[in-house]
């Protein structure tokens, strides 16, 4: 696979030079030696015989940033002034903000955007509730909102701490779809009180993308919320990634030309995604599917206090293996990680079946890290936009809620889900296909667009779009 680490963390060291002492190439030459690559150097001011630079380093993650601090500080003539995170820098003061459309610039404008205007345009969608489409934003925002139950792999971080996490959805829709959305961050854990507060907020949005909370509770709050509310509701680390993972592995399955009623299928982490993963794999053909969790693989015949478990022990493993994840994973065609850093080990995949296809898919971490089965796996993704083969729901969520809103469909349905799974997967010809490319790039460009058409395709197919847009009029 080469060098698959295309990024690394990336700190500004500020340094003070006494340049009668010592010069910058010295100081570039520790650096390197202590293993930070310098991308760029800014001289914030210099003097006779004394220079401050700010020196933007990155590093790979196996690399302690505190080895280069050290290695500074210990230079006679150097003194670190301060260490700032490129990444805590971009967070400042949040990553979003709202804008206006047009500009308030005198007291006719503030009449028709505010009071006394104003007044008409709400009767207008008082008698007609429907206009609340064309009036107000409701036609192109999506809430995102989660209880910070289970962020990425983090856990459970609470709501304060979810919110990093949801102002980049809104960026991410924003950016790919021209979706205008608002991170919400729920401050209780409460089924009930959760489902009551998205309902009480739904008149704003267009749509409701949930995201990052737990199981089992998230199952029946999106059962709950798609039967009480008329606008779509998507939990997207279930079926986002079950429809980023479904066609990264029709594409994978080509390469390693298996076919998809024949593999065997390991899932890891039979939460959200875990369970939305297998099912869609069951619904596409799949005949051998084993779940492990913490507890070992799921199998009929032992008794889960949780009924999704429950059902996954009917609809899958129907040899009723048992065992822990090093056991079953014996002889598997296909690893799919959706549980915790680093728990697949280099020897658990040379047990795997031949041209073994393994799909670490925890965030922050994968469950094993590409470069250490690069020589042994056919096929390696994961999350994170930093290896190649991204399977990550970034993919799908922007595309498929922007054909939603633009078919002002009611629901988001399986063929929605399988439609989109599919304009993924062709994104990529045959010609292009290869082990490091199973998954168009989240910046390709046509993917959104092919999501979108074949989603709005699929919402008038079966029913559920309220609008048909022009092009299919
Ligand atoms: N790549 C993507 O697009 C994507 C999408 C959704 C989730 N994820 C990742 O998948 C993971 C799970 O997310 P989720 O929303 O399903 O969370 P979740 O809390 O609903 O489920 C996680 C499941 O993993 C299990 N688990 C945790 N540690 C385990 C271990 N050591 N061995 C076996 N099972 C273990 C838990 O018991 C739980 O059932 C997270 O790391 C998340 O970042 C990735
Ligand atoms: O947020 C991501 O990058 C993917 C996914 O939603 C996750 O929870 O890990
Ligand atoms: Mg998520």
């Amino acid at each position: 696979m080469g060098n698959t680490r295309l990024g690394g963390k990336s700190v500004i060291l500020r340094l003070e030079i006494q340049t009668d002492t010592i010069n910058f190439g010295q100081v570039a030459s520790v650096i390197f030696a202590a293993g930070g690559d310098i991308v760029a150097i800014d001289v914030i001011s210099t003097s006779r015989d004394m220079t401050v630079r700010d020196i933007t380093i990155t590093v790979t993650d196996s690399v302690d940033i505190s080895i280069i601090t050290e290695a500074v500080k210990n230079m006679e003539g150097v003194r670190l002034v301060n260490i700032s995170d490129r990444t805590f820098l971009l967070h400042l003061g949040g990553k979003i903000e709202t804008q206006p459309k047009t500009p308030i610039q005198n007291r006719d404008d503030l009449s028709r955007v505010y009071t006394p205007d104003v007044a008409r345009v709400c009767m207008a969608i008082h008698e007609e509730p429907d206009k609340a489409y064309s009036l107000t934003v409701k036609r192109n925002t999506v809430a995102v909102v989660s209880d910070g139950s289970a962020v990425l792999g983090l856990g459970n971080i609470g709501p304060y701490a979810a919110m990093p996490v949801m102002e980049g959805k809104s960026m991410l829709f924003k950016q790919f779809a021209g979706v205008d959305s608002f991170p919400i961050c729920l401050n209780t854990q409460d089924t009930e009180e959760i489902i009551a507060a998205v309902k009480a907020i739904a008149p704003a949005f267009g749509g409701i993308n949930l995201e990052d909370i737990s199981s089992p509770r998230c199952f029946e709050i999106e059962e709950r919320l798609r039967r009480e509310l008329d606008i779509p509701v998507f939990h997207d680390d279930q079926h986002g990634t079950a429809v980023v993972l479904y066609a990264a592995l029709i594409n994978a399955l080509k390469i390693v030309g298996k076919s998809i009623d024949s593999i065997k299928v390991v899932v890891c982490g039979i939460g959200a995604a875990g369970i939305a993963c297998s099912r869609i794999l069951l619904s596409a053909g799949v005949k051998n599917i084993i779940g492990v969790d913490r507890m070992g693989a799921i199998a009929s015949g032992i008794q889960y206090d949780n009924r999704m478990l429950q059902w996954y022990a009917e609809h899958t493993n129907p040899d009723r293996v048992q065992g822990t994840l090093q056991e079953v994973i014996h002889g598997a065609d296909v690893f799919i990680g959706v549980s915790a850093g680093g728990i697949l080990s280099r020897e658990d995949v040379g047990h795997m079946a031949d041209q073994p296809i393994v799909f670490a898919m925890a965030n922050p971490v994968p469950e094993v890290r590409p470069e250490e089965i690069e020589d042994i796996a056919a096929v390696i993704a994961t999350g994170r936009s930093d290896y190649p083969n991204q399977i990550n729901n970034v993919l799908c969520f922007p595309g498929i809620f922007r054909g939603a809103l633009d078919c002002r469909a009611s629901e988001i349905n399986e063929e929605m889900k399988l439609a989109a799974a599919e304009a993924i997967a062709s994104a990529i010809s045959e010609e292009e296909l290869n082990p490091l490319y199973i998954i168009p790039s989240v910046f390709n460009q046509h993917v959104v667009k092919a999501i979108r058409d074949k989603v709005v395709q699929a919402a008038i197919r079966t029913g559920v779009a309220r609008r048909t847009p022009r092009e299919y009029r």
